[in-house]
């Protein structure tokens, strides 16, 4: 219910569209009865006034049933577009709202997540509530208030026929309705869970597909996504199945209703009280009324499917950021010096120290290189500097201004990152630097790939600057993507620079291009450098060496250091 609630809350913005497509879906529910029932009895009275030989006004009927037709179709046709319209409208905003709520998340809390999985809360799960407007909200309400419509009017010509078709109309859009709810809860809620763990493991396994190959995994993961597939179709089965058999079971209350409603009909008709032709109307009346219920055991089958979707949504949507934004968010530092006293950080309360009362000051414009073998606790340093993860103990500041009381907005505007890892998105060249500055110009972005000593290997490609980079910029070799990276920090022109492992994976004279191309990067910027390479510690001014989260005391040559395997 508390789920429930809440997407109601969610959908308010859209709450006149809403209304205004149930409104037009009970009009489309009146005038179908009533076109039926009066088909009825028209027909019924065609031929007992030609069988009594009586005269019959059919103008006004005829018109009446042509008008009615006329309604249904142009109010079906509004319905669907206004349903429709307000579902689109809601899951787009719906996708944006989410994606709101992801963002700050990353990358601390959403690394328990698997890709595919998240793709799938953002996609299926997403798509998934539109059932909840379309196919469970608007046919329920609509089906209240068109019965109790119903009803009322059936009351006028039979009290008793009103109370059978009121009874027949709570089994089908009540009790049957709920029983496929039941039957569908467990099977709609492992759909969803399953359906995220089969498109996560297609997506890892496209991913690592070479890894597969390589290992003669290639069977062995196939049948890990045949299996998913198969417990997917059968839970899908599953519900189809309930679903068939519960509007059968919908139906047949409709045909054991109007047979009752004809049994209670008959004597009144004998008594003289209604007219023979009334017969019809009634039986067409009490079949069509149930029309207005037909679709609602499917609607409450497929509300299992939609909570589970809503809740795995909301169970990201109401995550905490691991690094929270202060209150009062501070004006930016002037100064761009970084200083940490006794800091101390881990991932978790059950996890060592990744940083175990780090203390050290970067004056503005110098170049701090940092070494130490793997787990030492590099990368987590630049993790808290870009406020990506918060830390426990100890102060951090920029310019004098504490880390905490910078928004992790600010202080990312703060920096510019060149890694390893660097992100290229699966778009052109020329995207992927406009990401840093979106308003650069033509020349702009030309000078900070000449500056990243990649200007005239990205004018040598056919569409240059247009060249689509592929996924993960695999279109282009290990030295141009980095060097394209380097020419985004560039446009970026922040004054802290954050360089995590630049040169790692990258031949010699990739190397040298990316040392030149840094070498200018670096000047009068505040730069931490990470990296196992001598030949980067020559553009620092200082080194640190971590070992277990802390900095080792004395100051070590770069001998020392590949000595000691920190450096190759
Ligand atoms: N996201 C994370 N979640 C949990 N623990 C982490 C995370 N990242 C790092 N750690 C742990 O923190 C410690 C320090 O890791 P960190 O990545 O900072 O080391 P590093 O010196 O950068 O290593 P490398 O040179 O291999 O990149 C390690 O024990 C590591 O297992």
């Amino acid at each position: 219910m508390k789920d429930i609630l809440r997407l109601l809350r969610l959908f308010h913005p859209y709450r006149a569209w809403m209304a205004a497509g149930i409104a037009l879906s009970v009009v489309v529910a009146l005038s179908n009865v009533a076109l039926l029932a009066l088909s009825g009895w028209f027909i019924a009275s065609m031929a007992l006034s030609g069988l009594g030989n009586q005269m019959f006004n059919f103008f006004t009927p005829a018109a009446a049933i042509r008008g009615l037709a006329i309604l249904r179709t142009i109010a079906r046709y509004l319905e669907r577009l206004v349903t429709h319209d307000a579902t689109l409208r809601l899951l787009s905003a719906l996708r944006v709202w989410f994606y709101g709520r992801l963002e700050p998340l990353a990358p601390a809390g959403l690394q328990s997540y698997r890709d595919g999985d998240l793709l799938s809360r953002i996609r299926a799960d997403i798509d998934s509530l539109d059932n909840f407007y379309l196919r469970i909200l608007a046919p329920v309400v609509s089906a209240a208030i068109s019965t109790v419509a119903l009803l009322a009017a059936m009351s006028f010509i039979s009290m008793e026929v009103a109370l059978i078709n009121g009874l027949g109309l709570l089994l089908a859009g009540c009790a049957l309705p709920l029983m496929a709810q039941r039957s569908g809860r467990r099977p709609g809620a492992r759909l969803v869970t399953t359906r995220a763990a089969l498109r996560a493991s297609v997506t890892d396994s496209c991913r690592g597909a070479g890894e597969l190959r390589v290992y003669g995994a290639v069977d062995r993961q196939g049948a890990h996504i045949d299996a998913l597939g198969r417990a997917l179709v059968a839970d899908q089965r599953h519900l189809v199945r309930v679903r068939g058999s519960y509007s059968s079971l919908s139906m047949l209350a409709a045909l054991i209703s109007m047979w009752i409603a004809v049994i209670v009909i008959i004597p009144v008709i004998h008594a003289g009280v209604l007219a023979p032709a009334q017969l019809a109307l009634v039986a067409f009346f009490v079949l069509s009324s149930f029309d207005v219920v037909a679709s609602l055991p499917a609607a409450f089958q497929s509300l299992g499917e939609t909570l589970a979707a809503a809740r795995r949504i909301f169970e990201i949507a109401d995550a905490e950021p691991v690094a929270l934004d202060p209150d009062e968010q501070q004006p930016l530092p002037e100064r761009f010096d970084i200083d940490m006293d006794a800091l101390q950080m881990h991932y978790s309360p059950v996890a060592a120290w990744a940083l175990d009362g780090i203390s050290l000051h970067v004056p503005e414009g110098d170049a701090l290189g940092i070494v130490g073998p793997s787990g030492s606790g590099k990368s987590s340093l630049l993790n808290v500097l870009l406020r990506f993860w918060d830390f426990q103990d100890g102060k951090a500041a920029i310019g004098g201004v504490p880390l905490r009381a910078l928004t992790g907005e600010q202080v990312r505007s703060l920096c510019a990152v060149v890694a390893q890892q660097s992100h290229l998105f699966n778009a052109t060249i020329r995207e992927n630097l406009l990401l840093a500055r979106p308003s650069a110009s033509e020349e702009e972005l030309r000078e900070a790939l000449r500056q990243a000593a990649v200007l005239d290997e990205v004018m040598a490609f056919p569409q240059g600057l247009d060249t689509y980079v592929g996924e993960v910029g695999a279109r282009l070799s290990g030295g141009q993507a980095r060097r394209i990276t380097i020419a985004r920090a560039f446009l970026k022109n922040a004054p802290i620079l954050l360089l995590d492992e630049p040169t790692e994976g990258l031949d010699e004279l990739s190397e040298q291009l990316v040392l030149n191309a840094l070498k200018r990067l670096m000047r009068d910027k505040t730069t931490l450098v990470i990296t196992h390479h001598p030949e980067v510690l020559t553009l620092v001014d200082r080194v640190v060496v971590l070992r277990a989260g802390r900095i080792v005391p004395s100051y070590v040559g770069a001998e020392e250091l590949i000595a000691e395997g920190v450096c190759r």
